[in-house]
Parts: C-alpha cells; structure tokens; sequence
C-alpha cells in the first residue's frame, strides 16, 4: 500500500506540532526519527484518525484515508505511545476481544493470539491478568494486538519504550520477519530501534520533515563531519563548550570523543564512518551546535 502525506499541518493552541508535512511511505519499515516534541504522535494520530489535520491530506493507494473510514482501519494495526488495558482482563481474553473489535472470526482470532503470543514471549502469561504483568510485557501485548488482524499497515508509536536489550532485538527480528509486502511506521527517538531494519529513515524535527531516505543515504549526507580524537581532560572540556560530542570514553588519562562538526575540531582529530545516531545528532540538534 502507498501512503502519501500531502502538507499536512496540525496546530495546538497556535503553535505548529507539525508543518507542511509530505511524504510518501511504500512497502518497508519506515522509522519516524525525531527528538521529544517533533511531532512523531501528532502525524501518527492524524494517520490512524485519532487527529484531524489543519489542512493538507492524507491518501491510501490514491484515497483520503477519512473518506476511506473502515475500509482503511481494516488494514490498519495500530500500537499508541502509551497502551491502556483493561487491568482486570487476562492477556488471552484480551487479544479475542481485540480481535472482536477488529470483526475477526474467533477461531481466527484465537489461531492468531496464540501465535503471536509465543511471537512476543508471553505464551506463559495468557491466563496472567493485564494489571499483573511487568511495563515491558504490556508493551509486547501491545505489539501483539496491533499485529492481531494480519494488517497491510503496521503503526506503531515507541513500540520499544520499556523493552529489555533481548526484547528489543527479538522486536526488530519480528518486524523485519512481518514487513515483506507490508507498509509499517514505526515512530521512535531511540536511533538503534530504526537504525537496522528501517528501509528508509524519516527524519523530523520541530514539526518539519528534514530528510528522507535510506540510513545509508542519510550518514552519507554528513560524510567528512563526523570526528574522534583522544584529549586531555582540559581539551575535552573546551570541545565539549563548542562542538556536538557524540560520545566520551574515558582512556587511561584521555578522553576519547566522537565529535560531530563542519571543521576539524582539533589538531589530532581523525574523521570517521558516520552512523545514523550522529546523524541525528546533526540534524536534530542544530549541527555545529554544542548537544552535549
Ligand atoms: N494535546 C495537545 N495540546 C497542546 N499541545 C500539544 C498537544 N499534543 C502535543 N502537543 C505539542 O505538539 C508538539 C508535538 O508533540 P508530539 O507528541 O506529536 O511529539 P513527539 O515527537 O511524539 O514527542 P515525544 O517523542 O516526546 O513523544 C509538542 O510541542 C507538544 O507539546
């Protein structure tokens, strides 16, 4: 399915949370990358119909998904930043009510929660009551009803929050493995979450579309401005007031740090292979400008 955002603008008391906002998603795993307030949510709801938008459109395959209503919902899976359960439901009972909502027939409905419930990792939780489990497994029992009616669209809004490095990974090997033929937008400031498995990046600041393209395409972008160095702690400091470090490692006596910056940053400093969290890091942050 082809998704395409036409200028679409959405306002809260005046003030723009997003702004001209155009974009087309085909089949992949499309990661919105963007700091706390970039308006990942705020675009997310206008897709799935939680928020109407100022002004511009939103087409599925060529339709305004609102005129499309239902139609568009059916193929629509959909993880909020912020899941509410009913606490008192048992993991199993929930994911066939969703699937009651979702109009699925219960044997199917049933067929595809015990699948996805060993697909998260909580085959063993299916009788364990939704206000017993731990954040991290409401956050998979979240991922499993967004996944439950088998939907052409996957949007899932910081799916990872919360998650455990093995959860985490587990996640993104279940993404990958559900995308082929599949469009799935996957909102996250967290850059590892995206940075392997999104065919294209989509990268928001401010309520602003920067950039679009592949990971690769993206580091690419800011090829030669990405450095590390080993300094003192002195020298350390003085980079630190006037270049975005993107990390520091303390060395013995040295400081061995990532600096993102237009220039060379100091006598010593060698450039090296951007990644996409640099990337970020240039974009998000204001460029030359200390971030850290
Ligand atoms: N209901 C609301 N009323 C007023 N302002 C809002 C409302 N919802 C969002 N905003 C503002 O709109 C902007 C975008 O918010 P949004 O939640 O879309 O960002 P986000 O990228 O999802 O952030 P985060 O990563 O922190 O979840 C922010 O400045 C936020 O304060």
């Amino acid at each position: 399915m082809e998704i395409r955002f036409d200028n679409v603008a959405k306002r809260y008391k005046g003030n723009y949370a997003l702004k001209d906002f155009s974009a087309t998603l085909g089949e992949g795993v499309f990661g919105l990358l963007g700091e706390n307030g970039a308006g990942k949510t705020t675009l997310i709801s206008i897709l799935v119909g939680i928020l109407r938008a100022d002004s511009g459109t939103v087409r599925a395959n060529g339709s305004d998904v609102g005129t499309l209503g239902d139609e568009f919902l059916a193929d629509l899976g959909y993880m909020p930043q912020y899941p509410i359960f009913y606490r008192d439901f048992t993991v199993g009972d929930f994911l066939l009510y969703m699937g009651a909502l979702k109009n699925l027939p219960p044997a199917l409905a049933r067929s595809r929660a015990a699948e996805l419930l060993a697909t998260v990792n909580l085959a063993d939780a299916r009788d364990k009551k939704i206000g017993a489990l731990s954040g991290g497994m409401r956050q998979r029992l979240g991922i499993a009803q967004a996944m439950l009616s088998d939907p052409k669209v996957l949007v899932l809004d910081e799916p990872t929050a919360g998650l455990d490095p093995g959860e985490r990974i587990r996640f993104r090997n279940l993404i990958s493995r559900f995308a082929p033929g599949r469009t799935i937008l996957l909102a996250t400031h967290i850059v590892p979450d995206v940075e392997c498995i999104a065919s294209e990046i989509l990268l928001l600041r401010r309520g602003k579309l920067l950039m679009q393209g592949t990971p690769g395409a993206l580091e690419q972008s800011i090829a030669g401005k990405v450095w590390e160095a080993a300094v003192d702690m002195e020298e350390s400091q003085h980079l630190a007031e006037r270049c975005c470090i993107g990390n520091m490692k303390q060395d013995g006596p040295l400081f061995i740090l990532r600096i993102i910056s237009d220039e060379c940053p100091c006598a010593g400093a060698r450039p090296v292979r951007p990644n996409l969290e640099d990337v970020f890091l240039y974009f998000c942050q204001g460029g030359d400008a200390p971030c850290g």
